[in-house]
């Protein structure tokens, strides 16, 4: 099995595993427990699709507590080299500054765009790139280069773009903007990604005719994304609809300039609030939206089938566990992103238990498009879970994890985040585990290591009061600011930092 990032197995920018500065994942005492308030930065998604919004509405505009992330920061850096304005503006906020966002009076090419492994770049920017003059190129990291984007090539192509790559149907490409895209009904088979409907959508108020996606394929990935870019763009003033199933609509027509206040990353709290499960405890994450396009809310839903007890009270969401963790049957073609955690969880429920009987197994389904993602997720995770000791198999689309002891290890990220994460959360139950590649969180969130170790850490610097007169002070609702105060109120025997 290739378990590798590599053409030739390797793994990307990997090196021989002694010599790796590998992470020692912190593991907290069979008799301690977790209780921490962890507040997290902008969502990557709606990050992303805000930029490229605000780079092609109708006048400058402002992010509110975005995301800085390596895939953030290369959307900013592709939109700047298309000639957009994007600056920071004066203020506190603790993962970074808001952003004051300028639309270039024309958008121009004849540049060079660095996807390196995000999704949301090299499947969004073309079609911004299209409605520029000149040429663009794109690439990525190695393995960028294997994540599919013909279907998003031929129906850019289909819609009046002139593009140019080798035939394989991936980075690298260029396209060759023409200042303007004529638009009308496409059809695309999405099934490997939702990420290529939502990169017509996105731009398509700007093609001359607007833009009618009709999706071909028997499937389609992450449903929720797409109605999160049509909330973006119906935010915006923009008209955009949803026919029939596997259908949608953007009338083409001004992108209205707006002040966005990005929603905290709700997929990123996965491994935070599966801590409270693994180990015990509650996990609380502040400024949960009530309402949200989101896909991380559906953690609300899915913990609980493990045996968490979750409350949201008042845009503060708290999961509580005990530690003993319940085998699953999930399919979750929707939620595809938070797999690699919920695989943990599957992996920790399949431990014997405290009086020796064996735990329980789950099987993880409707996952087959995260062989898309940053790695092969399913061939990545059953490889990392078995070289533990686990007993974890690759189903055609998903995983099944029998029951068994785990023990330590090397544990492999493939410069995938939510990998590493998952290795982060299995290594608070199992002593041993080192994580080669921490780093590779910084695709969308750099901090991490600091917030998973401040959530175990047994001081509390934590004051609501004081963070929330901040807030209110400021006059920012929602978003990370709250995070000034990071909480850290551990109990229990933490082992390993
Ligand atoms: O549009 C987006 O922001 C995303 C869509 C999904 O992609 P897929 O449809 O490829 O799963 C998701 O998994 C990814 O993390 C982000
Ligand atoms: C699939 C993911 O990322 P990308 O946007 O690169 O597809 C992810 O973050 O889980």
């Amino acid at each position: 099995m290739n378990r590798g990032n590599d053409d030739d197995g390797k793994r990307a920018g990997d090196a021989p595993d002694d010599a790796v500065e590998a992470w020692a994942a912190p593991t907290v005492a069979a008799d301690g427990e977790v209780i921490a308030y962890v507040p997290l930065p902008g969502s990557k998604s709606l990050t992303g699709r805000e930029l490229i919004l605000a780079a092609l509405a109708d006048g400058p505009g402002t992010l509110r507590v975005p995301l800085y992330s390596r895939d953030t920061d290369l959307m900013v850096e592709a939109l700047k080299l298309l000639g957009t304005g994007v600056e920071p503006l004066p203020g506190k906020n603790p993962y970074g500054p808001d952003l004051r966002v300028t639309p270039a009076a024309e958008l121009t090419g004849s540049t060079s765009i660095e996807c390196g492994l995000a999704g949301t770049v090299m499947r969004f920017v073309p079609a911004v790139a299209a409605l520029a003059l000149g040429p663009v190129a794109f690439d990525g990291d190695p393995y960028a280069r294997k994540r599919p984007m013909r279907p998003v090539l031929d129906a850019l192509r289909a819609l009046g773009a002139d593009i140019s790559d080798d035939g394989r149907g991936a980075l690298p490409f260029t396209v060759h903007g023409a200042g303007s895209l004529r638009g009308g009904r496409v059809e695309i088979d999405a099934s490997l990604s939702s990420q290529f409907v939502s990169a017509l959508l996105l731009s398509g108020a700007r093609f001359t005719e607007g833009v009618h996606v009709v999706h071909t394929g028997d499937r389609l990935p992450s449903v929720p994304h797409i109605e999160m870019t049509l909330e973006a763009l119906r935010a915006r003033g923009v008209q955009a609809d949803s026919p029939a199933p596997g259908e949608w609509r953007v009338k083409p027509g001004p992108i209205g300039a707006r002040e966005i206040t990005i929603e905290p990353d709700l997929s990123n709290a996965a491994p935070f609030l599966a801590a409270a499960l693994a180990v015990g405890g509650s996990v609380t994450i502040p400024n949960w939206p009530a309402n949200t396009t989101q896909v991380g809310d559906q953690l609300r839903e899915l913990l609980p089938e493990f045996g968490a007890d979750v409350a949201l009270d008042g845009g503060t969401l708290t999961v509580t566990g005990t530690g003993e963790l319940r085998g699953v049957k999930i399919h979750m073609p929707d939620a595809g992103e938070l797999s690699p955690t919920l695989v943990g969880l599957a992996a920790l429920a399949a431990l014997p238990r405290p009086d020796g009987t064996p735990g329980e197994g789950s099987e993880i389904t409707g996952i087959g498009h995260t062989r898309h993602h940053e790695t092969d997720r399913i061939a990545a995770l059953v490889a990392e879970i078995n070289a533990l000791g686990g007993r974890a198999e690759e189903l055609p689309d998903g995983i099944a994890i029998h029951p068994a002891e785990l023990h330590g290890g090397l544990w492999h990220a493939y410069a995938d985040h939510r990998i590493a994460t998952t290795g982060a959360l299995i290594g608070l139950v199992v002593p041993g585990i080192k994580i080669d590649d921490i780093a590779s969180t910084s695709k969308t969130l750099p901090e991490f290591p600091k917030l998973w170790h401040d959530m175990l850490s047994r001081e509390s610097d934590f004051d609501p009061v004081a963070t929330g007169t901040d807030v209110l002070a400021e006059g920012v609702a929602g978003g990370a600011h709250i995070a000034s105060g990071l909480g850290r109120i551990a109990r229990g025997f933490l082992e390993g930092i």
